[in-house]
Parts: structure tokens; C-alpha cells; sequence
């Protein structure tokens, strides 16, 4: 074997031990939580936004992004409920690139996984108690869940992990919203697949055990566009799109069917000022047709303090060093809109 074992990591009862989430915090994330739910189970008709940058690298501008989506959150509530994305680790297409704060909680040193576990979860649980706001981020690696499995409110499962079979079994034993990606083949049976074997209770391994579930009955799904053959991009957010696939869930009889809509990925051709774009058409789409308002739940938007991108090292505070976000300024526009047109 060619691996070279370099540190053992501490266990999820270790760094919660270490890390803790404080008592009354707990009881007003179970309160979210019951919030979330209750949109997913057609108890409330609020709209989600799982909103925030495409990269979590620095604690200080994704929890001074977190604090301006606090402000706003408060004006909108009657009409919206904010999940703010922290994403800490990232997949990336050929492996090359910056993997997420979980690998290197500095961007510009080399991993440290130890170091990287203390850091998210700091920054997950700073951000909870400071602005109450369970948050959301990627289930890349099942096993780091158990680390987080108290602080998050929304899990997404990316375009790359949505057909392996871990990542499927292991949403099975998740208590809060999973949001299944389409691959980025845009084959929708792949997603619509994994909401059924998510669903389902399972027996398997999980960080050394056997362990057994019962199944998630908040999964459900998230259009994020697709890339052909050819390397184009195919959006999937648009109305014959979202009739069509909202008719095939439908079929499937599924718990709690639901849709959230990526607006950026190949939906925005990885052009992220057409998120409004996007945003807006879907509201469109869901006035008109009754299914669509039923079952489209919300818009996932990457965002952060500045629109753009930037490569690691230039260090330009609270700029994406992965996919480009929209920047502040319309952000909060585009939130106000959203509000003032469901
Ligand atoms: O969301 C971010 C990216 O789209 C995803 O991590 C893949 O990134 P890459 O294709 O730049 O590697
Ligand atoms: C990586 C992401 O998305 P996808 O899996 O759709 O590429 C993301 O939402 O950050």
C-alpha cells in the first residue's frame, strides 16, 4: 500500500467534547430546524434561500457576510427563511485547487485535516451562536458529518457524489433537509434514484461501525443545470424543465417532494450575474403553474461580501477563491425582490 498515515484524526467525540455546542444554543437550532422542516412537509409556505459564498476560506468574512444576512433575514421573515451556505469542503473537477477550509483552514499553506476539522467546526458554531443560523454545507466525505451533525441545518449533496452509494446510505441516517444534486451529466434519474435510496433505512459501515438507519424523509431535490458531451453547459431551470421533472418526482410518490433551484453552476453557465436573472424566472415560473409553487421550495445562490473571483494569494477580503459570487450590494436587492414577489 502507497499510503502514507500521517496523523490520527480525532474522533467526532473528541472535538465535541473540545468544541461544544452550548445548551441554549441547542434549543434554538431545534426551533429552526422545526422551521425548515415544516417548509419541507408543506406546514409553512415561506421560501428557502440556502444563500452564501461557493467557498467558506476565511472565518472572519463568511461570519461578516453571515451578520449582513442576519439584518436582512429579520426584514424578510414572514416571507423567507435564510440558510446561509458555509461550504467547507470542496470537490473539484480534476482534483487541482483549493479543496475547502476541512483540508486547509489557511488557503495559501499546506492541508492540515486535523486543524481543518477544529476550524469548521469553529466557524460553524461561531456563526449559530452569534446569529442563529443553522447553516448549510456539503456532505463531501459522509464520515466528516459526525463532526458537524449538531450545528448544520441543510445538507447538499454535490453533482460528483450523488450516484456513489455512501453518500446515499449515509443522508438515510440524517435528521435535517439533504438536498440531492443532478449530476453534472444532467441525468435526472440519477438524483431521482438517490432521494429513493435515500428515503430508504440502510445497513452498512460508517466510520468503523455497522450501523443501521431508518431512512430521511426531508430529502428531496436540487437543479443545478448540467454539462453535455461536449463540455457545454445545459441549464435546467427553466419552465418546461421544471414541469417535466416536477411531473416525474410526482410519479414517484416520494416524500415530501421538493425542488430547490441552483442558480448559478451550469444553470448560470458559471455566470454568476445571471443569478438574478435566473431567480427571477423561476419566480415567474412557480406563480404560474401550481405544481411548480407547490413543489419548488427555494434557490440555492452563491454570494459573498464581493462579486467575482479571485486566485488564492491575491487576498482580497471576502472574495471567492472557487466559483464566482454575486457581491453584496445585490445581493441584498435580489433578496428584497424575491420577498416582494413569491
Ligand atoms: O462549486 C464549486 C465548483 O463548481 C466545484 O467545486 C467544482 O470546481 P472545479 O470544476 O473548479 O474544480
Ligand atoms: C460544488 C457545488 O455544486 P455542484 O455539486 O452542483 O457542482 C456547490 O454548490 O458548491
Amino acid at each position: 500500500m502507497s499510503i502514507k498515515f500521517i496523523k490520527r484524526i480525532p474522533t467526532a467525540d473528541e472535538i465535541l467534547e473540545q468544541i461544544p455546542l452550548p445548551k441554549h444554543i441547542r434549543t434554538i437550532k431545534e426551533k429552526r430546524d422545526r422551521n425548515i422542516r415544516d417548509i419541507f412537509e408543506n406546514k409553512d409556505d415561506r421560501f428557502i434561500l440556502i444563500i452564501g459564498p461557493c467557498s467558506a476560506d476565511n472565518e472572519d468574512s463568511v461570519c461578516e457576510y453571515i451578520e449582513k444576512l442576519a439584518v436582512v433575514q429579520e426584514k424578510v421573515k414572514d416571507s423567507i427563511l435564510m440558510i446561509p451556505r458555509i461550504y467547507t469542503n470542496k470537490p473539484r473537477t480534476t482534483g487541482e485547487g483549493y479543496k475547502g477550509m476541512a483540508h486547509q483552514p489557511d488557503p495559501s499553506k499546506q492541508p492540515d485535516l486535523v486543524e481543518g476539522i477544529i476550524a469548521i467546526r469553529k466557524m460553524h458554531l461561531k456563526s449559530l451562536c452569534e446569529f442563529h443560523m443553522p447553516a448549510a454545507d456539503e456532505m463531501l466525505y459522509p464520515e466528516n458529518y459526525s463532526y458537524l451533525s449538531d450545528v448544520l441545518g441543510y445538507i447538499a449533496i454535490g453533482a460528483r457524489s450523488v450516484e456513489n452509494q455512501q453518500h446515499r446510505l449515509a443522508v438515510s441516517g440524517v435528521d435535517i433537509p439533504v438536498g440531492m444534486k443532478n449530476p453534472t451529466s444532467g441525468d435526472l434519474s440519477v438524483m431521482l434514484n438517490s432521494i429513493i435510496a435515500s428515503q430508504q433505512g440502510h445497513t452498512f459501515k460508517y466510520s468503523g461501525w455497522e450501523v443501521e438507519t431508518t431512512g430521511n424523509p426531508l430529502t428531496h431535490g436540487i437543479l443545478r443545470g448540467a454539462v453535455d458531451p461536449y463540455g457545454r453547459n445545459i441549464p435546467n431551470y427553466h419552465y418546461e424543465d421544471l414541469i417535466r421533472i416536477t411531473k416525474e418526482y410526482e410519479k414517484l410518490q416520494l416524500l415530501n417532494a421538493s425542488i430547490i433551484v441552483d442558480t448559478n453552476h451550469a444553470n448560470s453557465m458559471k455566470c454568476y450575474s445571471e443569478q438574478p436573472r435566473i431567480a427571477r424566472e423561476v419566480l415567474m415560473s412557480r406563480k404560474y403553474d401550481d405544481l411548480l409553487k407547490k413543489m419548488i421550495k427555494g434557490l440555492m445562490i452563491e454570494s459573498y461580501l464581493e462579486e467575482g473571483r479571485q486566485g488564492v494569494g491575491e487576498n482580497i477580503y471576502g472574495k471567492s477563491i472557487t466559483d464566482a459570487c454575486l457581491g453584496w450590494e445585490s445581493t441584498e436587492k435580489l433578496i428584497y425582490y424575491i420577498a416582494e414577489n413569491l
